[in-house]
């Protein structure tokens, strides 16, 4: 995957990759099943998330493949803005150091003209989505949700809004006393677009236990998803990895994602999330907590998904916030095609320690992907391409004229 050239020439069939004298016969032919329409077996994965050399570059290969078979050349990208509109949270995930006691001087609560003012000023700046996440803050009723929905409808109607996680929806539900399938509805009816998959970690229960006190189960992150597919609200799929995780738990976790979308059709999307380390008290005060993934893991990570996925969720994202722009960039030649979202506004990486900056300007998402050899296509959050990114950007970019 260090070449870029690559990207453009190589084909729809069996890499070259796979015929290294390196590749074992065990790998080599577990690559070729999955080229030739078998699915990926979770113990097959489990073998794949431990490769390196010439075995990783022929699992990278064979990714690249099928991203190319599933969604062509076009790597996308969507201009939304993050909205926290409050840290402040008791759920105490010691994964998480966004969240804040009310008496913090850090505390922030944005209240419904904030809110809608920031929505209006990301749709003056080419905005089409705004991603709205936040703490489980106390104060607040079981109708905020809806009334936040609202009010960015009344004034922005095309404005997609995607928000609140699953754990979310969980708190607004008990809240208002309302069952899932009807506190969803509600939201839908009142112009929800879709849910970020967030709160999914990793969907263990035994690493759920070390990660966070009370937070939403395994199974409750699973009736909430389902249930909003059912409802016509589409999700994005995630994973939180690199802690106290391993590869048996990325495959039985990538295995659940892919059977829950063979019952309903609901993800758009996979974001493997690294887990940004630094300032979280998991990192701080447990002993054998791993500082996120490496490098390594990384690139697997994205690479396995897209075999384990292939057929069933089309989009692989990479994170720039988690990972840095760099290896995002590179792995558009590892099974991702889509660079996630001009953000804005990142706040939730940034307080664990993250250094990649709070946005990224769509110009320089364009820059990265025609780095690699590929077109950039801004894309609307459920994947409608909303315009090429294309070289008369990139000329009228370097001669100055405002895009
Ligand atoms: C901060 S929460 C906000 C929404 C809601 N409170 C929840 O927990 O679902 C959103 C997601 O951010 C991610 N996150 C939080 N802290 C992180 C960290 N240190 N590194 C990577 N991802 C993190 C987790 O995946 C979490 O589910
Ligand atoms: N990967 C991260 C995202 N990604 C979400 C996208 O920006 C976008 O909202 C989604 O693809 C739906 O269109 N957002 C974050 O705040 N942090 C990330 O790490
Ligand atoms: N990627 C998530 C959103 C998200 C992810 C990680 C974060 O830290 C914050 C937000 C989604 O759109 O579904
Ligand atoms: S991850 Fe979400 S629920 Fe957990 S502490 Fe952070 S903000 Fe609260």
């Amino acid at each position: 995957m260090n070449n870029t050239n690559k990207v453009y020439y190589s084909g729809f069939g069996i890499p070259e990759e796979l015929s290294h004298p390196e590749v074992s016969n065990t790998i080599r032919q577990v690559l070729r099943d999955v080229l030739n329409g078998q699915e990926l077996s979770e113990p097959d994965a489990i073998d794949l998330f431990q490769v390196e050399g010439a075995e990783l570059d022929a699992l990278t290969a064979t990714a690249d493949v099928l991203r190319r078979r599933s969604v062509g050349d076009d790597a996308t990208f969507v201009i939304t803005r993050n909205i926290n509109y409050t840290n402040v949270c008791y759920m105490g995930c010691r994964f998480c150091n966004f969240a804040k006691r009310k008496s913090d001087p850090d505390a922030e609560f944005f209240d419904l003209d904030e809110i809608t003012r920031r929505a209006q000023e990301a749709w003056d700046r080419g905005a089409t989505e705004v991603c709205i996440q936040g703490g489980l803050h106390p104060n607040i009723s079981g109708h905020f949700y809806r009334d936040i929905v609202k009010s960015i409808k009344r004034v922005l109607p095309d404005m997609h809004i995607h928000a609140f996680s699953p754990f979310e929806i969980w708190y607004g539900a008990q809240k208002s006393r309302m069952s899932y399938r009807d506190y969803i509805r509600d939201l839908v009816d009142h112009g929800l677009g879709s849910m970020p998959g967030t709160a999914a970690e990793i969907l263990d229960t035994e690493v759920r236990k070390q990660l966070t006190r009370d937070k939403l189960t395994t199974e409750q992150w699973v009736e909430i998803i389902t249930t909003a597919h059912e409802e016509g609200l589409p999700t994005t799929s995630t994973i939180m990895y690199g802690h106290i995780d391993g590869p048996e738990h990325w495959a039985a976790h990538l295995g659940l994602l892919r059977k829950i979308q063979k019952q309903t059709g609901g993800f758009t999307e996979f974001v493997p999330l690294g887990f940004i380390h630094y300032k979280t008290p998991l990192f701080l005060e447990d002993k054998g907590v791993r500082p996120g993934p490496t490098r390594l893991e990384n690139i697997r990570m994205h690479a396995v998904a897209r075999l384990m996925l292939n057929g069933w969720i089309d989009n692989i994202q990479a994170s720039w916030v988690k990972m840095g722009p760099e290896l995002a960039g590179e792995l558009l030649a590892a099974g991702v095609n889509d660079m996630g979202g001009t953000l804005m506004n990142e706040s939730i990486s940034r307080a664990a320690g993250a250094m990649h900056g709070q946005e990224m300007l769509p110009e320089d998402m364009a820059r990265i992907i025609r780095d690699m050899g590929r077109r950039p296509v801004r894309r609307n959050t459920l994947y409608e391409h909303v315009e090429n990114y294309d070289d008369m950007h990139y000329f009228q970019r370097i001669a100055g004229i405002q895009v």
